[in-house]
């Protein structure tokens, strides 16, 4: 297959690796718990057929959904929608039948001990039917309060491991949030590790299968250029941005008990966070990224309360649309004090980033949707030329690394305006990924989903991670908790944000990237 008949949403590298017989996954079943949910219908199944597409999935294959209600009718019907959709696919695409054959239903609930006996029976008929020969991947696409449960069930009815003396694998994937807090978060990881070994478990932060975010570890160590400025003697300060223009899309009762530090802040943010600061790793291995990537976190000193702001959005307009405030959505509190936005400046204190504020924020109903990396350079020690504007003269140079969307990165540096004077102006340099590589209708979950069945952790959660990031945000919850949000709502829906997330930078004498 040439790299202009790659089926969209997977990278041509990836099916040449596949080719050479380096990445196929072992026969398995994928079953997906939540299988009726949002997630599933929208990003997993619609990613496991680009997989499929690509001819990544191995031969023997077979998915299986588990949900409560019965949906055996509509439930093939339903998915195929979300692939159609979700994932960028002609409905007279050959493969889509072939693919939908392999898909089933079952239904129980999660709290059923004979439901999960009546499912492990089922899967083995599955593994004579389609060969998957034993071989597991759970994933948990449920509310975080089924994690600890259905973990437990799946050990008690003897499906968290291989039947003895077996060859086979049983893996589980847990999203996210991991956890409320600290505390919650060490139970959860207890009560998982009671059942399962922490290489069978594959915390998942779907952030870390987008392109562009493993790409700032390519950027930084793939080049020899970039990673000699990428430390404090050159770097004057760096943020991450994660707006959406998006409200909560009818997730009214999981945003209330999560907010934008639970939902992003907390794991999204700082994985990106880790790959910009972290050390090179001995090697491209789970054990390696993960040790250098807890070093970040561990090293962040505390981050205290008045180098932190929280926001709510209120009634605005957003793409021209009039949009209702936070407080008036579907299944929300008319008092509710959950945040929707968040920002905060944290120091990292170790040799190469000490001394340098990284700030970070993320909300909803923004202005823009846009997540990107800004790291802002130091001035040069003297000004030996006039610009062209007032701004330009104290323009740094600045990379910024466009997560989403119109993927890329661009260089602004100053440049000489074409004339008999010796003036400045500032110019950017910029790599597109669509330009380069095609479009792609990948949706972060392939990769990971590809990773989880091949065995490979690189990308995923460990424990003292998400422990690690937890305790820096616990007491700023537990403080935002004690104090009543009187100001809330606090920004118009599709502007910038809270005037608050200025006065924090202003602080400090410096001003957010517009979005
Ligand atoms: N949606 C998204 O974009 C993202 C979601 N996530 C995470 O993924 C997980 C799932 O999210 P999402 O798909 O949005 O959730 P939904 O609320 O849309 O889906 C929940 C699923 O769980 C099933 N369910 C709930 N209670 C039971 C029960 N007692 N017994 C059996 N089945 C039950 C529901 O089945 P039924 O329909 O039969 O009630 C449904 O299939 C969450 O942890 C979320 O945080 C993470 C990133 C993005
Ligand atoms: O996990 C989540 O992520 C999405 C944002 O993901 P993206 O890939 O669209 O950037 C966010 O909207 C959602 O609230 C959150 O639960």
């Amino acid at each position: 297959m040439s790299a202009s008949t790659v089926p969209v949403g997977v990278s041509a590298a990836a099916v040449d690796a596949t080719k050479k017989g380096e990445r196929v996954p072992e026969p398995c079943i994928v079953v997906i718990f939540g299988a009726s949910g949002d997630l599933t219908k929208r990003k997993l199944l619609p990613a496991l057929y680009h997989l499929d597409q690509s001819g990544l999935l191995p031969k023997d294959f077979a998915v299986v959904g588990v949900a409560r209600r019965d949906l055996s009718a509509t439930f093939g019907p339903d998915m195929k929608e979300g692939i159609l959709k979700g994932g960028g696919v002609e409905e007279n695409d050959p493969k889509l039948k072939p693919f939908m054959d392999r898909i089933s239903y079952f239904a129980t609930e999660f709290d059923d001990d004979a439901g999960f006996d009546k499912l492990k029976a089922h899967l083995a008929e599955l593994d004579g039917k389609f060969n998957t020969k034993g071989n597991r991947l759970f994933y948990l696409a449920v509310a975080p309060e089924f994690f600890a449960d259905i973990t437990r069930r799946l050990g008690k009815h003897g499906m968290a491991s291989p039947e003895a003396g077996d060859k086979h694998w049983v893996r589980v994937i847990i999203e996210k949030p991991f956890g409320t807090d600290l505390e919650s978060a060490r139970k959860l990881n207890d009560e998982i590790n009671d059942v399962l070994a922490e290489d069978q478990i594959f915390r998942i932060d779907h952030y870390l299968g987008k392109e562009t975010v493993q790409n700032i570890l390519v950027f930084r160590f793939g080049n020899g250029i970039f990673e000699p400025v990428w430390n404090r003697n050159f770097i004057d300060h760096v943020e991450i941005t994660a707006a959406e223009s998006i409200g909560i899309e009818g997730r009214g009762p999981f945003y209330e008990k999560a907010g934008a530090v639970r939902d992003v802040l907390q794991n999204h943010v700082m994985e990106v966070l880790s790959f910009v600061a972290m050390e090179p790793p001995d090697s491209f291995e789970a054990e390696a990224v993960r040790t250098e990537k807890l070093k970040v976190w561990r090293a962040i000193e505390g981050i205290p309360v008045n180098n932190t702001v929280r926001g709510q959005y209120g009634p605005g307009k957003v793409d021209g649309k009039d949009v209702v405030g936070y407080r008036q959505e579907d299944r929300v509190s008319p008092t509710s004090s959950t945040e929707t936005f968040a920002a905060i400046r944290l120091g990292i204190e170790n040799w190469r980033w000490a001394g340098v504020p990284f700030y970070l924020r993320a909300g909803k109903r923004l202005a823009k949707r846009v997540t990107e990396v800004t790291i802002v350079f130091k001035q040069p020690p003297l000004h030996l030329f006039k610009s062209n504007s007032s701004e330009d003269n104290i323009a740094p140079n600045i990379i910024k690394m466009r997560i989403q969307p119109d993927e890329g990165i661009s260089l602004q540096f100053g440049a000489k305006v074409p004339g008999p004077t010796t003036n400045l102006a500032q110019v950017n340099m910029a790599f597109s990924y669509a330009d380069a590589f095609g479009k792609s209708s990948a949706n972060g979950y392939e990769r990971l989903l590809l990773d989880a069945m091949l065995g490979d952790a690189t990308l995923f959660a460990h424990r003292d991670g998400v422990e690690a990031t937890w305790a820096l945000f616990t007491p700023i919850l537990e403080a935002w908790a004690k104090v009543e949000a009187k100001h809330f709502p606090n920004y118009a829906a599709g502007t910038e944000g809270p005037e608050c997330a200025d006065e924090l930078l202003a602080k400090d004498d410096r001003k957010w990237e517009k979005l």
